[in-house]
């Protein structure tokens, strides 16, 4: 494929994600046009419109406020208004726009990686992987997710493909066990990151608290920096839903950092502003699809530009 074939279909690929929040927006700010300050009214409508669009009543509150000091020289038209809201998206945006870096010391950096099953924890964890294989660090996978024996199989067949060690255990074995061995193994031969896959059934939150707090009181114990980053996995099509899990796994699991999955696909991603405004979370990746290479660094003027629909 050419690179601007590629390039393209990349675009194409995050319009996708964003379309149905992007729709809507700009079905409710195209008639908006005046001379060079926005109304009372007209900014109620606006800010009507970002929160019909997923972007939550706080990020809509704060654009409407930056929008009301905002001057129009030339006058409020369709185009200079969707520049203004991207501008405001962004500026939301930018300081959450963080990648994931292997950085720890002593190695291994320990990654958690937490969200409910079917959000793309699996395969989210094979593409981290392979991207740090990219940046030429030592790779090792843990299947923490012992509750059923597909989910080990599953991050297998990507280890196998990926040529990175694995730490795996019987179906309904001890979690925090293997991952015990996982991080004795990693450290004894120089792994620079140790990817952890975990459960992810909120079905009982008890359980699933538990769970997790013995795989960190574990990590804590072989290395009191570990777990370094927790990373929650969200699937962009659950909308709102994806503001909840952010919720509850902060409570189970101490949540360090996002990667929002699915961006690909009918998605719903203005809820990304959402999170990015309530919580202040970084968010490291953005999931478009699912091959192996397809997760892309989180680019925050990119993602305003194409909710607020200044790109068409
Ligand atoms: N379109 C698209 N599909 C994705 C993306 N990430 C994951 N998927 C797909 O979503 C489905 C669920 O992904 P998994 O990685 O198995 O999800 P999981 O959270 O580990 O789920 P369990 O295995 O059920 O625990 C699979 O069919 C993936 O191929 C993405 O960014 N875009």
């Amino acid at each position: 494929m050419s690179a601007e074939a590629a390039s393209s279909s990349w675009s194409d690929r995050i319009l996708g994600g964003f379309r149905k929040t992007s729709e809507r927006l700009a079905e409710n700010l195209g008639g908006i046009v005046g001379s060079s300050r926005l109304s009372d009214a007209q900014l109620d409508d606006i800010e009507d419109a970002l929160i019909l669009s997923d972007l939550g009543p706080r990020a809509a509150a704060r654009i409407r406020e930056r929008l009301k000091g905002a001057r129009f020289e030339n006058g409020v038209d369709e185009q200079g208004l969707k520049e203004a809201v991207a501008e405001e998206i962004a500026a939301i945006l930018r300081p959450v726009a963080k990648p994931l870096e292997i950085v720890a010391f002593p190695r291994p950096q320990v990654i958690l990686v937490i969200g409910v099953n079917g959000s793309g924890k699996t395969t989210t964890i094979a593409k981290l992987a392979h991207l740090f294989q990219e940046q030429d660090y030592g790779v090792m996978l843990a299947a923490g997710d012992t509750f059923r024996a597909a989910a080990i199989g599953q991050l297998k067949v990507w280890a196998d493909r990926l040529g990175v060690p694995i730490v795996t255990g019987p179906e309904g074995g001890d979690p925090a066990s293997i991952v015990f061995d996982a991080v004795k193994a990693a450290t004894d031969t120089g792994i620079d990151t140790l990817i952890v896959d975990t459960a992810g059934r909120l079905q009982n939150k008890r359980e699933l608290m538990d769970e997790l707090a013995k795989v960190r009181r574990v990590l804590g114990r072989l290395n009191p920096e570990a777990p370094h980053d927790v990373v929650l996995v969200l699937d962009a099509t659950n909308g709102q839903n994806a503001l909840q899990q952010i919720e509850i796994f902060k409570e189970v699991a101490g949540v360090t950092g996002l990667i929002m999955t699915k961006l690909d696909g009918t998605a719903r991603g203005g809820v990304l502003v959402a999170a990015a405004e309530q919580y202040g979370l970084p968010i490291h990746a953005i999931g478009v699809g699912e091959k192996i290479d397809d997760l892309r660094p989180f680019d925050p003027d990119l993602v305003a530009k194409v909710i607020a629909g200044v790109f068409r």
